[in-house]
């Protein structure tokens, strides 16, 4: 028997040892002396004996057979109990049917009346009826609701009693979950759940191959006697027992006790002969655990070795035990892992199957330490500070890999002046008393003068060094020699970090599970990490490729996140959002999320974003077939940024992105979209149809005027002519003429009526935006801005034609002068455009006359 981990909540130690004779069942057997108690019985009868004296047997009380106790474990009912005979309620006789049918055939009126009648028969009756015979009822009803209700309480609390004690059985004593006989005819149950929810009577009696084994050899034993010796309350020697109580967290865990003794099955056999199974064995977990091997499989031995992860084939490399079970209980898609149904269980697997891999590890330092210990030198050194008399205590480590302990004392010359020796001799504690002889006896003595004192030193002080060490590391290096035992156990025992760090620790399952799988125990904040010391462009380069940006570098590193998400997002949205609404999102994106990449997701998602544009351009040109380009884009870009600026004030520049062409957006200029809407090929047609159709007058004007136009010259005509003769023809021609080779020309016109007889024609206030108060404002400027659309349109004018230019007042002229001017930055715009006013009525003759004057001074 050994318990080297102890388990809780435990055992009474009264539990220690049970021994008893059966004489017609010759096996002798023992279990783990924490983890699994085993029972037997007598062939002739299923019952199983409680435990003396131990939560076992407590919880067992009034169990008497291997059913009971399963029932009792499971909380189910071993026997079937009987069906409930239930009432006939079938309602097939004539009479059910007849009343069914007159039911069914009644009206609602005929319902509520019947049930009307119902109401008021039973009122009636219950008038009627005495009242010590109502009360009596009440009565009768009340008590048996009463009783009803404490039945149901009592029975709840009943349930809740034995679930709990089930729960702390199978819990707290949670190494109470195996009872099993040794029984060729009888089946083994466990507490488990998973056998418990399955209702699943494991047969081991015909799958497990270690009780094959067993009973294999049955036969031979010779003697009755056989013990199960469980022992989980040992307490390490010399420890305070209350420093090992069990915790009384209603969890699954394991307390590591006397780290001496080792783990093991302990088998005894019929003449008394222990046999140890180690924790190592490969049978170690099916004995442990027959619910979850079952079948008796090997569990973890020290010998399966690691396979290359290529070719497959076994290594010389040994699995450690933390890498088996991190296998056995990883979680697997598609695949059924037994281990992890098993509940508490499992946890109990996993506790101590920690237990043993902690074990292991700690027996191999154990064994390297011992092999350090073996040396036998110490070395004492001193620092070299400026007062040999007070050197200070630095640090105490194993130096190097001499294997000589530096110990660097606080007053390593305290027991100075040493006494005076004739031989060196080595005391009772393992360290040597060197020779020392007086001055009297052959010593060395002299006088050394230290702060205006004379000191007489003779050999008491010398402190023994090495020569060699001191030249070496520079340093005092006082070295004695210790050749016993006693004076490396002193220093070792002292410091047995394996037992302070083991005994008496907790390990529960969380940690058990934490630690098998290996997942990190700590963390470091700030992070320290090492960073690996390169040149300039070599930061730059990934796997030999040179990337243009650190942080494009970066990217290949998978040091920053991807854009797969924003990637995802933006296709996803494309699917079901607006342009208007994906440009949004984009913005968003942009600046609050930082994307690594931004260029490339605009890139990527491009087209979703200037869908708009794209579409309003169809319309606009009345043509399908056009297709996305880079005015488009641009105009989506300007869009985006300009939400940009709108969310963080920033420009598309600052995200990564390249900055839109603002100065060569006309895409979205509605003034400019307005003067170029005109499909050339109609006006061509318009122009080739009506041109062989003017008279002299008209193609003299015609031709001085687009003579004009197409050299540029700019000029300043007035026509006028009386009504019906053709003035609205001919300048028709002359718009449909500019506007067929895709020149814009303005159509303009005092009022509204007039505006309407020119295609495209609108009114000057609303084309030049002039003041409305213009005739009390004589330096008045058109409200037309510089970078406006309106001026965009000015300046790639070709032709202003304002009819019933008469009727304006001059002010609104000389205001359109300066707006021109100002735009086109010219001291004279008129000399540069090409005017053509028009004069409708002699009645306008006046305003004419001022036009003129104004035409003649500007010209000038
Ligand atoms: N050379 C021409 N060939 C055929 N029809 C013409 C010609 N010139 C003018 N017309 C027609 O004569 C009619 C009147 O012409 P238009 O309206 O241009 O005259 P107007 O001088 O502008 O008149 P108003 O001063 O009343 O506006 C229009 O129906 C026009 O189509």
């Amino acid at each position: 028997m050994c318990a080297g981990m102890r388990t809780f909540p435990r055992f009474s130690a009264a539990a220690v040892t049970e021994a008893e004779e059966v004489r017609d069942r010759p096996f002798v057997t023992a279990v783990s002396p924490r983890l699994s108690r085993l029972h037997r019985s007598r062939p002739d009868s299923a019952a199983v004996p409680p435990a003396r004296d131990s939560i076992y047997g407590r919880c067992l009380k009034g169990i008497t057979s291997a059913r009971d106790l399963v029932g009792h474990l499971f909380q189910c009912p071993v026997s079937n109990a009987k069906k409930t005979q239930r009432a006939d309620l079938s309602r097939s006789t004539s009479k059910a049917r007849k009343l069914r049918n007159s039911r069914s055939e009644r009206t609602e009126e005929q319902i509520q009346q019947q049930n009307t009648d119902a109401r008021v028969r039973m009122t009636r009756l219950h008038q009627e009826e005495p009242e010590d015979t109502r009360d009596e009822r009440n009565e009768v009803r009340r008590l048996e609701q009463r009783q009803s209700r404490r039945f149901t309480v009592n029975r709840r609390r009943t349930n809740d009693q034995q679930r709990q004690q089930v729960h702390r059985a199978f819990i707290s004593d949670s190494f109470l979950r195996l009872a099993f006989q040794y029984e060729p005819d009888i089946e083994y149950y466990a507490h488990s759940k998973v056998a418990h929810r399955q209702r699943a009577r494991c047969s081991l009696n015909e799958h497990n191959e270690l009780l094959k084994i067993f009973k294999s050899h049955m036969h031979q034993l010779q003697s009755d006697n056989h013990a199960i010796v469980i022992n989980p309350d040992k307490t390490p020697a010399g420890e305070h027992i209350r420093r090992f109580n069990a915790p009384v967290v209603d969890d699954v865990g394991i307390m590591v006790g006397d780290c001496t003794a080792a783990r093991e099955i302990v088998i005894r056999r019929r003449n008394n002969n222990l046999q140890f199974i180690a924790d190592t064995h490969r049978s170690y977990d099916a004995l442990q655990y027959p619910l979850i091997f079952w079948k008796g499989q090997d569990g973890y031995c020290i010998n399966i070795k690691q396979r290359d992860t290529v070719s497959g084939a076994e290594t010389n490399k040994n699995v450690s035990s933390k890498d088996y079970y991190a296998y056995r209980l990883m979680i697997r898609r598609g695949l059924d892992n037994v281990i992890l149904r098993c509940r508490e269980l499992c946890q109990q697997f996993m506790v101590d199957m920690y237990a043993k891999i902690e074990s292991e590890r700690l027996r191999y330092l154990r064994y390297n330490q011992q092999s350090c210990a073996r040396k036998s030198t110490f070395i004492c050194e001193t620092l070299s500070t400026t007062t040999p008399t007070s050197p200070k205590l630095v640090t105490m480590s194993f130096y190097h890999h001499l294997h000589r302990l530096v110990w660097l004392m606080e007053n390593v010359l305290k027991n100075f002046p040493k006494d005076f020796t004739n031989d060196t001799v080595t005391n009772v504690d393992g360290y040597p008393i060197y020779r020392r002889r007086n001055p009297e006896n052959g010593g060395q003595s002299f006088i050394k003068n230290i702060i205006n004192t004379d000191i007489d030193i003779d050999n008491r002080w010398v402190v023994p060094y090495s020569p060699l060490l001191s030249k070496t590391y520079n340093a005092h290096i006082n070295v004695e020699f210790c050749s016993s035992v006693e004076s490396n156990t002193f220093a070792m025992n002292k410091n047995d970090e394996i037992t302070l760090y083991q005994i008496g620790r907790y390990i529960s399952s969380n940690e058990a599970a934490w630690r098998i799988f290996g997942f990190p125990i700590h963390e470091r904040d700030p992070a320290v990490v090492q960073l690996a010391i390169h040149l300039e462009n070599d930061i730059r380069k990934v796997n030999g490729q040179q990337y243009p940006t650190y942080k494009d570098a970066c990217l290949a590193l998978g040091l920053l996140e991807d854009d797969n998400q924003w990637e995802c997002m933006l296709a996803e949205a494309a699917l079901n959002c607006t342009a208007i609404q994906i440009r949004l999102l984009f913005a968003i994106v942009l600046t609050t999320c930082f994307p690594a990449r931004a260029q490339i997701l605009w890139e990527n998602h491009k087209d979703s974003m200037t869908d708009d544009i794209l579409h309003q351009h169809r319309i606009r040109c009345h043509d399908l077939t056009i297709t996305f380009s880079d005015e488009m884009y641009n105009e989506a870009l300007i869009a985006i940024e300009d939400l940009c600026i709108v969310i963080a004030n920033l420009p598309l520049s600052n995200f990564g992105m390249n900055s839109p062409n603002r100065t060569a957006s006309d895409l979205m200029n509605t003034e400019m979209n307005r003067e170029l809407q005109y499909s050339t090929v109609e006006m061509a047609a318009i122009v080739a149809r009506n041109v062989p159709l003017m008279n002299e007058e008209q193609r003299t004007i015609y031709d001085r005027i687009m003579l004009a136009v197409s050299a540029g010259q700019g000029g300043f005509f007035f026509l006028d002519a009386p009504g019906g003769t053709g003035k609205t023809f001919v300048i028709s021609l002359i718009l449909a003429e500019i506007r067929s080779n895709n020149g814009i020309a303005l159509a303009v016109a005092s009022s509204g009526i007039a505006a309407t007889l020119l295609d495209g024609g609108r009114t000057a206030h609303s084309v030049f935006k002039l003041p409305l108060n213009i005739q009390n404002n004589p330096d008045a400027v058109c409200n037309i801005k510089k970078q406006s659309s309106m001026a965009t349109v000015l300046k790639r004018c070709k032709l202003i034609i304002w009819d019933e230019c008469t009727m304006a007042h001059k002010h609104s002229l000389e205001a359109l002068n300066r707006t021109l001017k100002d735009i086109k930055t010219v001291t004279n715009y008129l000399a540069e455009l090409c005017w053509s006013f028009q004069v409708i009525s002699d009645k306008h003759f006046q305003s004419f006359h001022v036009q003129h004057t104004l035409m003649r001074s500007t010209l000038a």
